[in-house]
């Protein structure tokens, strides 16, 4: 592990997340500063995954050779002003941003100077070891490379892209995806509550078979998931009588046109942000 000094800016969910993976696999937790403008969030995360917490984003800026932005795309403009105001010495940090909708030119304006930049699009289940994140950098050394690689790594699986312009796609693909299975999963929780089931019960049974089916795929990934599909779908039976409604209702493409909506609203923000 590194021995640099990692401040996450404004850690709410996604920050939490990417910490608390890092905690779990290894990093240091006094190496790392988050902050929160709400003293309420500041106080779960030093509590919940022992970190040093604090209000003050320029006290942690001057303090971190990795800094992670992680405020909401629309506050980042705004944050970054603050350092430049502050005459912070920042050319020889590495800069980390999870923000959707941003890219690295605009980045390096907000940041006002020739950033070392990382972009990054990480996943909540990072928080368990099971995330995925997306990396993109136009210009950091080999050694900066296989530090980020390690953070991220420690939360789950850290893909390096070749375009930045895939951070917009891995958004579609990884980044927004865990919303996507939970839809279903509340879809199928919500009609079993209707059958009769009662809401705890429904939500076991769900998260269960969701788990059940993912690491099924992990167990079998020789054999293609529309195998897997297939190996629960009796010929004339009842799975087959769902998949085939499901199917008639455009199901696959459903998911698609959702995807390029995301991908769509990724570059739309990048215009607007
Ligand atoms: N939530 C997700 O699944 C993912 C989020 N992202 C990106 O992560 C970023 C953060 O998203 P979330 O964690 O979901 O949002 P969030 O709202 O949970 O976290 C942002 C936190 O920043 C704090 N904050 C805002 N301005 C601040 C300031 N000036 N100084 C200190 N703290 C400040 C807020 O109090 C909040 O707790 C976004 O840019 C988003 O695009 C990327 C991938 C996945
Ligand atoms: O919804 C969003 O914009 C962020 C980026 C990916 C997941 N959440």
């Amino acid at each position: 592990m590194s021995n640099k000094t990692i401040a996450f800016i404004g850690t709410g969910n996604m920050s939490y997340a990417i910490i608390g993976g890092m905690v779990k696999n290894g990093f240091d937790a006094n190496s790392i500063i988050a902050t929160n403008r709400n003293p309420e969030k500041l106080a779960k995360v030093e509590a919940d995954l022992g970190v040093n917490a604090t209000s003050d984003n320029l006290a942690a800026v001057k303090q971190a050779d990795i800094i992670v932005l992680s405020v909401k795309p629309q506050m980042m403009a705004e944050l970054c002003q603050t350092f430049q105001d502050a005459g912070i010495e920042m050319s020889s940090k590495l800069f980390i941003s999870v923000a959707a909708g941003i890219t690295v030119k605009r980045l390096r304006e907000m940041l006002g100077f020739d950033a070392k930049l990382v972009r990054c699009m990480p996943n909540t289940p990072s928080l368990l070891g099971k995330g995925v994140s997306g990396l993109f950098s136009d210009a950091i050394s080999d050694e900066e490379k296989s530090i980020v690689t390690d953070m991220f790594s420690a939360t789950g699986i850290a893909l390096w892209l070749e375009q930045e312009s895939q951070i917009n796609d891995i958004i579609a693909v990884t980044g927004s995806s865990p919303a996507y299975f939970f839809l279903f999963m509340q879809s199928i929780a919500e009609k079993a509550v209707n059958l009769g089931f009662s809401h705890e019960q429904a939500r076991l049974l769900v998260q269960q078979t969701a788990l059940g089916a993912a690491e099924m795929a992990f167990a079998n990934d020789d054999i293609s998931l529309e195998q897997l599909r297939a190996n629960v779908t009796s010929k004339g039976g009842t799975t087959h009588a769902a998949v085939e409604y499901l199917k008639s209702q455009n199901l696959q493409t459903t998911v698609a046109d959702a995807m390029d909506a995301c991908i769509a609203r990724a570059e739309e923000m990048e215009q607007q942000i």
